[in-house]
């Protein structure tokens, strides 16, 4: 398949993620259909798009009329078998492998045999993910940046049978969205997360030991290593269930240099994930 034969995406999960990624590829011109598990988180995922391209229109990064017909092109859907007809299919769904084998189990009986199957994936195997479907030469992972609408990267990151075609296919698709791309090998947290995880750990750690107040580490990172965000405001940013999930996926992989700060685990039990609820480190309206 090149990239011309893409008219049709489709994204598994409305959430942060998969509401971005339907928003940047049906402003590039695809149709899009937007499929989450109940109703209400479809709903929830236009509500983001609607945000975030009336943000756009008014910092005149796009016109008016450019956001309507974006808007448009996005079917939202809780039937899977709505995918059936897509050329590519971004799965953005829960970190946790059995949702993602699940998925892809679902997309490999629902898609045509050319589809290509992407998976946002954080941190998980995009091999073990490919391992449950009948084509895992047409998997890779394509993990895009959040929020995805600004962020310009998207990491290609290669399954042990992703085939050549399909990763020339992904960067150009990914680059069909204005992203740059880079590749990485199905290696725990990939590049960003493997180095990332541990950096946002590590923030925690230094506040819950009384290194310094909260916004202190914040901005001693921002202004003494030049990042947008420091460390505890990135992690609210992200949620901390998804830096949760993501962290205990590398500590499980890559022992314990990766173990998640306590202080996280109990943000999470307390159900304080970030800016999504309002409250994480900090308080949010
Ligand atoms: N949040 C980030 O900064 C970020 C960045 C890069 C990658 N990711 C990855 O993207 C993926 C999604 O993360 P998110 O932050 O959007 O999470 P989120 O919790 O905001 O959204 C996940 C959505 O998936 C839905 N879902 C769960 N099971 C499903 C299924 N079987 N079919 C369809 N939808 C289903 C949930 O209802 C929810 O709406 C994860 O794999 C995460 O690791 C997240």
């Amino acid at each position: 398949m090149q990239l011309d034969d893409i008219d049709r995406v489709g994204v598994v999960g409305a959430g942060t993620m998969g509401n971005g990624i339907a928003q940047v590829a049906a402003t590039a011109g695809y149709d899009v259909v937007m499929r989450d598990v109940e109703q209400q988180f479809v709903s929830a995922g236009f509500e983001d798009v609607d945000e975030s391209l009336a943000r756009l229109v008014a910092r005149d990064e796009l016109t008016r009329p450019e956001a309507d017909r974006a808007r448009d092109r996005i079917d939202g859907t809780t039937d899977l078998a709505d995918l059936s007809d897509c050329d590519i299919v971004v799965e953005a769904a829960t970190e946790d492998m059995d949702v993602k084998q699940s998925v892809f189990e679902d997309l490999a009986e629902t898609c045509a045999p050319e589809t290509v199957l992407a998976t946002n994936t954080s941190t998980l195997s995009i091999t073990t993910i490919a391992s449950v479907v009948d084509r895992p030469e047409r998997v890779l992972g394509l993990h895009f940046m959040n929020p995805v609408p600004v962020m310009k990267g998207v990491e290609v990151v290669v399954g042990e049978k992703t085939s050549e075609d399909t990763l020339a296919l992904g960067h150009a698709f990914a680059e069909d969205l204005g992203k740059e791309t880079w590749e990485a090998d199905d290696k725990p947290g990939f590049v960003v997360n493997r180095i990332l995880m541990p950096w946002i750990n590590e923030g925690i750690r230094a506040y819950d030991e009384g290194v310094a107040e909260m916004a202190d580490i914040d901005r001693g990172m921002t202004l003494g290593t030049n990042v947008p965000m420091g460390p505890l405001e990135l992690a609210d940013h992200i949620g901390l269930d998804v830096v949760l999930d993501a962290s205990e996926t590398l500590h499980e992989e890559l022992g314990d240099r990766y173990k998640p700060a306590y202080l996280l685990k109990r943000k999470v039990a307390a159900g304080d994930l970030g800016k999504k609820t309002g409250a994480g480190f900090y308080e949010y309206d």
